[in-house]
């Protein structure tokens, strides 16, 4: 069998929709649709799902998928013009089959590389060109990393801003259970509070009620702990300044 088959299967989802799995040979996987270029699917070595996809997710385009890793841009939540997380999630990705080379090689063999780029109807509502690449790539291990690589493809040379995050999923036993490390004494934007910035006090985080939050300048490094299933996601990452709840890259 060829390796593409191995570890990188093209084949049709759910309503007949493009989706790409990936597959390492411990039996651990991942799934990605090119509608949001979206991970709606992570299982560990023994098949056990670990993103929350919801019951009511539709997949029916150009509606976002509910659950899994949403890619937010150019906009994450409202901050700027444009709807509640940019557009990126409700367009159809493409694989990028000649992706530049990337500066770090990893020897991750089940890996897919996506491209977004703009259109001319979406120019009318953000007036730039870009490229927006994705590769999502599962390691032996079974651990998922997800790199994006902006590009800005403005003919007149124009700069833009942007935000940009992993809106991710985590499927966890009972919420009164989990504990997040990492979070502590860091300030964040309340979006229950009309986004008022407060300081987190001393503790890692827990949960006894609604919590919508997007923490500021956070480390490389948070720690989500499901003590009910006796699971710790480590997540990893680079290069973003802040995160939401659980808005990382995992590694
Ligand atoms: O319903 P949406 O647009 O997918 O957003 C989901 C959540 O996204 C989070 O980033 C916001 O902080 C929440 O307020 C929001 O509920």
């Amino acid at each position: 069998m060829a390796s593409e088959n191995v570890y990188v299967e093209h084949c049709k989802g759910v309503n007949g929709l493009d989706k790409v799995i990936l597959r390492e040979i411990r039996g651990c996987s991942a799934e990605v649709y090119l509608d949001g270029g979206q991970v709606t699917s992570w299982k560990n070595e023994f098949r056990e799902q670990l993103l929350f996809l919801s019951s009511k997710a539709t997949f029916k385009p150009p509606n976002a998928i509910r659950g899994g890793i949403q890619i937010c841009f150019p906009q994450f939540g409202t901050i700027g013009s444009l709807e509640q997380h940019g557009f990126a999630r409700n367009r159809l990705w493409s694989v990028d089959r000649d992706p530049p080379p990337f500066p770090a090689n990893t020897s991750h063999r089940a890996f897919v590389d996506l491209i977004l780029r703009h259109s001319e109807e979406e120019v009318k509502i953000w007036p730039h060109r870009y490229e927006c690449r994705l590769r999502v790539a599962l390691g032996p291990g079974g651990d998922l990393m997800l790199t994006s690589r902006i590009r800005n493809t403005n003919t007149d040379g124009k700069s833009f801003t942007f935000t940009f995050a992993y809106h991710t999923y985590f499927s966890v036993t009972d919420i009164s259970e989990v504990r997040v490390e990492g979070l502590e004494t860091l300030d964040y934007l309340d979006n229950l509070k009309n986004r008022e910035r407060f300081t987190e006090q001393g503790d890692a985080l827990t949960f006894e009620s609604e919590v919508d939050k997007v923490y500021l300048s956070t480390p490389t490094k948070i720690a989500i702990l499901d003590h009910e299933r006796k699971r710790t996601f480590v997540l990893r990452k680079d290069g973003l300044p802040d995160a939401g709840e659980f808005i990382v890259s995992i590694h």
